[in-house]
C-alpha cells in the first residue's frame, strides 16, 4: 500500500532540530514524521536536503546552517565526520557529557521509571588522545597500500593520520607501519576479491608502562619479508615489545582471525591499573579508556560495598582487571569469561600479582553462573560488565536465585541495562543508588554507566 509521506527524497525545506538521537543525530520532525540528520544539534534551525525516506523516518543531510547553536564548537574537518571516529565532536563537550546523562534518564523514563536518578557524567579533563587501541582497515587507494578509516555506511577507505581521540603515539606508530609495508611492497587487502594481505594494522600502547603491541592482519598464512618488516618495525618504534601476525582468511567484517603467530618479542603487553600489573594478549578485551576506566573501576569497587568478608562474581570478566582489584577487598572472587586468552591473562594477571582469592573459569557466563548456582556458590555481590548486547535472561535468572545482596552492572549500552534492570526488578531487585554515567568515549555517543542494585 502506498504510503503518503509528509516530505521526499531530494526535498530541500527548512526545519528546527528538536533532540539528539543515541546515535548523535539530530531529529527535526515534520507533521510529527522523524527525519534524522547528521551535524545537526538541537535548537539549530537549518535547511535540510532529504537524501532517504522510509515509512517510519527519513535522513537528510544539511544544506545550510540558518541558527547555529550555541553549543556548537569548532570541529577538527569533514572527513571525521564521515568516518564516524569522533560524531560529537561538533558538540562543546560540557553538552556531550549532558547528553549522555539524560540519554540513560530518558531510556529510563519511557518505561515508566522517571524516579530513576542520573548522576552528571563524569568526564575527562582533556577529551581528545585518550584511546589505548586502534584498528585500521588496509586497503590500496590510487596505487598505494593506505591507512584510515571507512566512510560511514561504507567500505570506502579515507586516508587519516591523525585519528584525534587515540593516543598520538599510536597514530605515529601506523604511519611507520605502513610505510615500512609500502616500502617492502606489501600489498593490501581487496575485499571484492578476496585477494591481497594485509587486512588490518591494530596498534595497542599500555597507558603507564608504554609498551606497545603491533599486530599485523593477513588474510594469507604467509606474510611475505616478514623478518625484514619486523625488524625495521622495531628499529622504528623503540616502545614495541611484540610484534603478532594475525591471520584472519575469512570473508568476513570480523576484524581479528583465529591464528595468532608472534613475530618478535612476547605475545603480551603490560599495563597498570589501580595498582596492579596486567598482561594483555591481542585478542583479548582491554578497556580503550584507561584514565576513565580507573574511576569507573574505583566506582564498581565503592559500589560493591566490600569489607573483606564477601564472595564476588564478576561475570564477563575479560583479563581480570575488576575481579583482581575486587580480590583485595573481598574473601573470595570468582570471574568468567568466553575468551580463552582472557582467561590465560587472567590467571597470569592473577599470579604477576601475588593474588591467590580469585578463579577464573573460560565459559559463557550464562552457563557458569548456572553451574555455580549448581554448585551451591552463594556471593554476596555479583558484577557483571557485559557486551552491548546485555545480559541473557538465563544469566538473571541465575543470579537472581543465588541471591547477592547486591548486583553492581557496569553497563556500555543504556539500552540493554535498562531492559536487564527491569528483569531484575521482576526477580526482586531494585536500583539503590543513583546511576553513574563515566564518559569513556569522549566525541562518540557511546555511554557507560554503573548501577547498583540491591535485593528487595
Ligand atoms: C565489556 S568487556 C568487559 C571486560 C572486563 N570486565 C573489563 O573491564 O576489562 C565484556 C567481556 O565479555 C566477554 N564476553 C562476551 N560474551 C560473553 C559471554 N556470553 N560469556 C562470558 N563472557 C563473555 C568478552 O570476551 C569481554 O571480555
Amino acid at each position: 500500500m502506498k504510503v503518503d509521506l509528509p516530505v521526499y527524497k531530494g526535498e530541500v525545506l527548512d526545519v528546527t532540530i528538536m533532540d539528539l538521537t543515541y546515535q548523535g543525530m539530530g531529529v527535526a520532525k515534520v507533521d510529527n514524521y522523524p527525519i534524522f540528520i547528521e551535524n545537526a544539534l538541537p535548537e539549530e534551525k537549518i535547511s535540510v536536503k532529504v537524501t532517504k525516506t522510509t515509512k517510519n523516518f527519513a535522513f537528510g543531510d544539511v544544506e545550510k546552517i540558518q541558527q547555529v547553536s550555541p553549543h556548537r564548537v569548532n570541529p577538527k574537518g569533514r572527513v571525521y565526520r564521515q568516518t564516524g571516529i569522533a560524531p560529537l565532536q561538533h558538540l562543546e563537550y560540557s553538552e556531550q557529557l549532558k547528553f549522555k546523562q539524560h540519554q540513560i534518564a530518558e531510556l529510563f523514563a519511557k518505561i515508566h521509571m522517571d524516579d530513576v536518578e542520573v548522576l552528571p557524567t563524569i568526564g575527562m579533563a582533556n577529551p581528545t588522545q585518550y584511546r589505548n587501541k586502534a584498528q585500521v582497515p588496509v586497503r590500496q587507494v590510487q596505487g598505494k597500500l593506505t591507512t584510515g578509516f571507512f566512510k560511514k555506511n561504507s567500505h570506502q577507505l579515507m586516508p587519516i593520520e591523525d585519528y584525534y581521540i587515540q593516543d598520538p603515539a599510536i597514530d605515529h606508530a601506523i604511519v611507520v607501519v605502513r610505510d615500512i609495508l609500502r616500502k617492502y611492497h606489501e600489498t593490501a587487502f581487496d575485499e571484492f576479491h578476496h585477494s591481497g594481505t594485509i587486512r588490518t594494522i591494530m596498534v595497542r600502547r599500555g597507558y603507564y608502562s608504554h609498551e606497545m603491541m603491533i599486530v599485523i592482519v593477513t588474510r594469507t598464512k604467509h606474510l611475505p619479508m616478514a623478518d625484514v618488516v619486523v625488524q625495521e618495525i622495531q628499529a622504528a618504534l623503540p616502545e614495541v615489545v611484540s610484534v603478532i601476525q594475525n591471520v584472519n582468511q575469512k570473508r568476513t567484517n570480523v576484524i581479528l582471525g583465529p591464528v595468532n603467530n608472534v613475530l618478535a618479542g612476547k605475545s603480551t603487553i603490560n599495563d597498570q591499573l589501580l595498582g596492579l600489573t596486567f598482561a594483555i594478549s591481542a585478542p583479548s578485551f582491554y578497556q580503550i579508556n584507561p584514565q576513565q576506566t580507573e574511576k569507573l573501576y574505583q566506582l564498581a569497587i565503592d559500589q560493591a560495598g566490600l569489607t573483606g568478608n564477601e564472595t564476588v562474581i564478576d561475570a564477563y570478566s575479560g583479563i581480570g582487571t575488576i575481579s583482581l582489584t575486587m580480590a583485595q577487598h573481598a574473601k573470595q572472587v570468582y570471574g568468567v569469561d568466553i575468551v580463552p586468552a582472557a582467561i590465560d591473562n587472567a590467571r597470569q594477571n592473577a599470579d604477576k600479582n601475588g593474588i591467590t582469592n580469585a578463579k577464573f573459569v573460560l565459559d559463557s557466563a550464562e552457563k557458569a553462573m548456572a553451574k555455580w548456582a549448581e554448585d551451591g556458590i552463594k556471593p554476596d555481590v555479583v558484577v557483571v560488565d557485559p557486551p552491548r548486547k546485555g545480559l541473557d535472561e538465563a544469566f538473571i535468572e541465575s543470579a537472581a536465585q543465588m541471591g547477592p545482596k547486591r548486583v553492581v552492572y557496569i553497563s556500555c549500552n543504556p539500552s540493554t541495562l535498562v531492559r536487564d534492570v527491569q528483569r531484575f526488578g521482576e526477580r526482586g531487585y531494585h536500583i539503590a543508588a543513583p546511576i553513574q554515567p563515566v564518559d569513556q568515549f569522549p566525541q562518540t555517543p557511546h555511554i557507560e554507566s554503573v548501577t547498583v542494585l540491591e535485593k528487595d
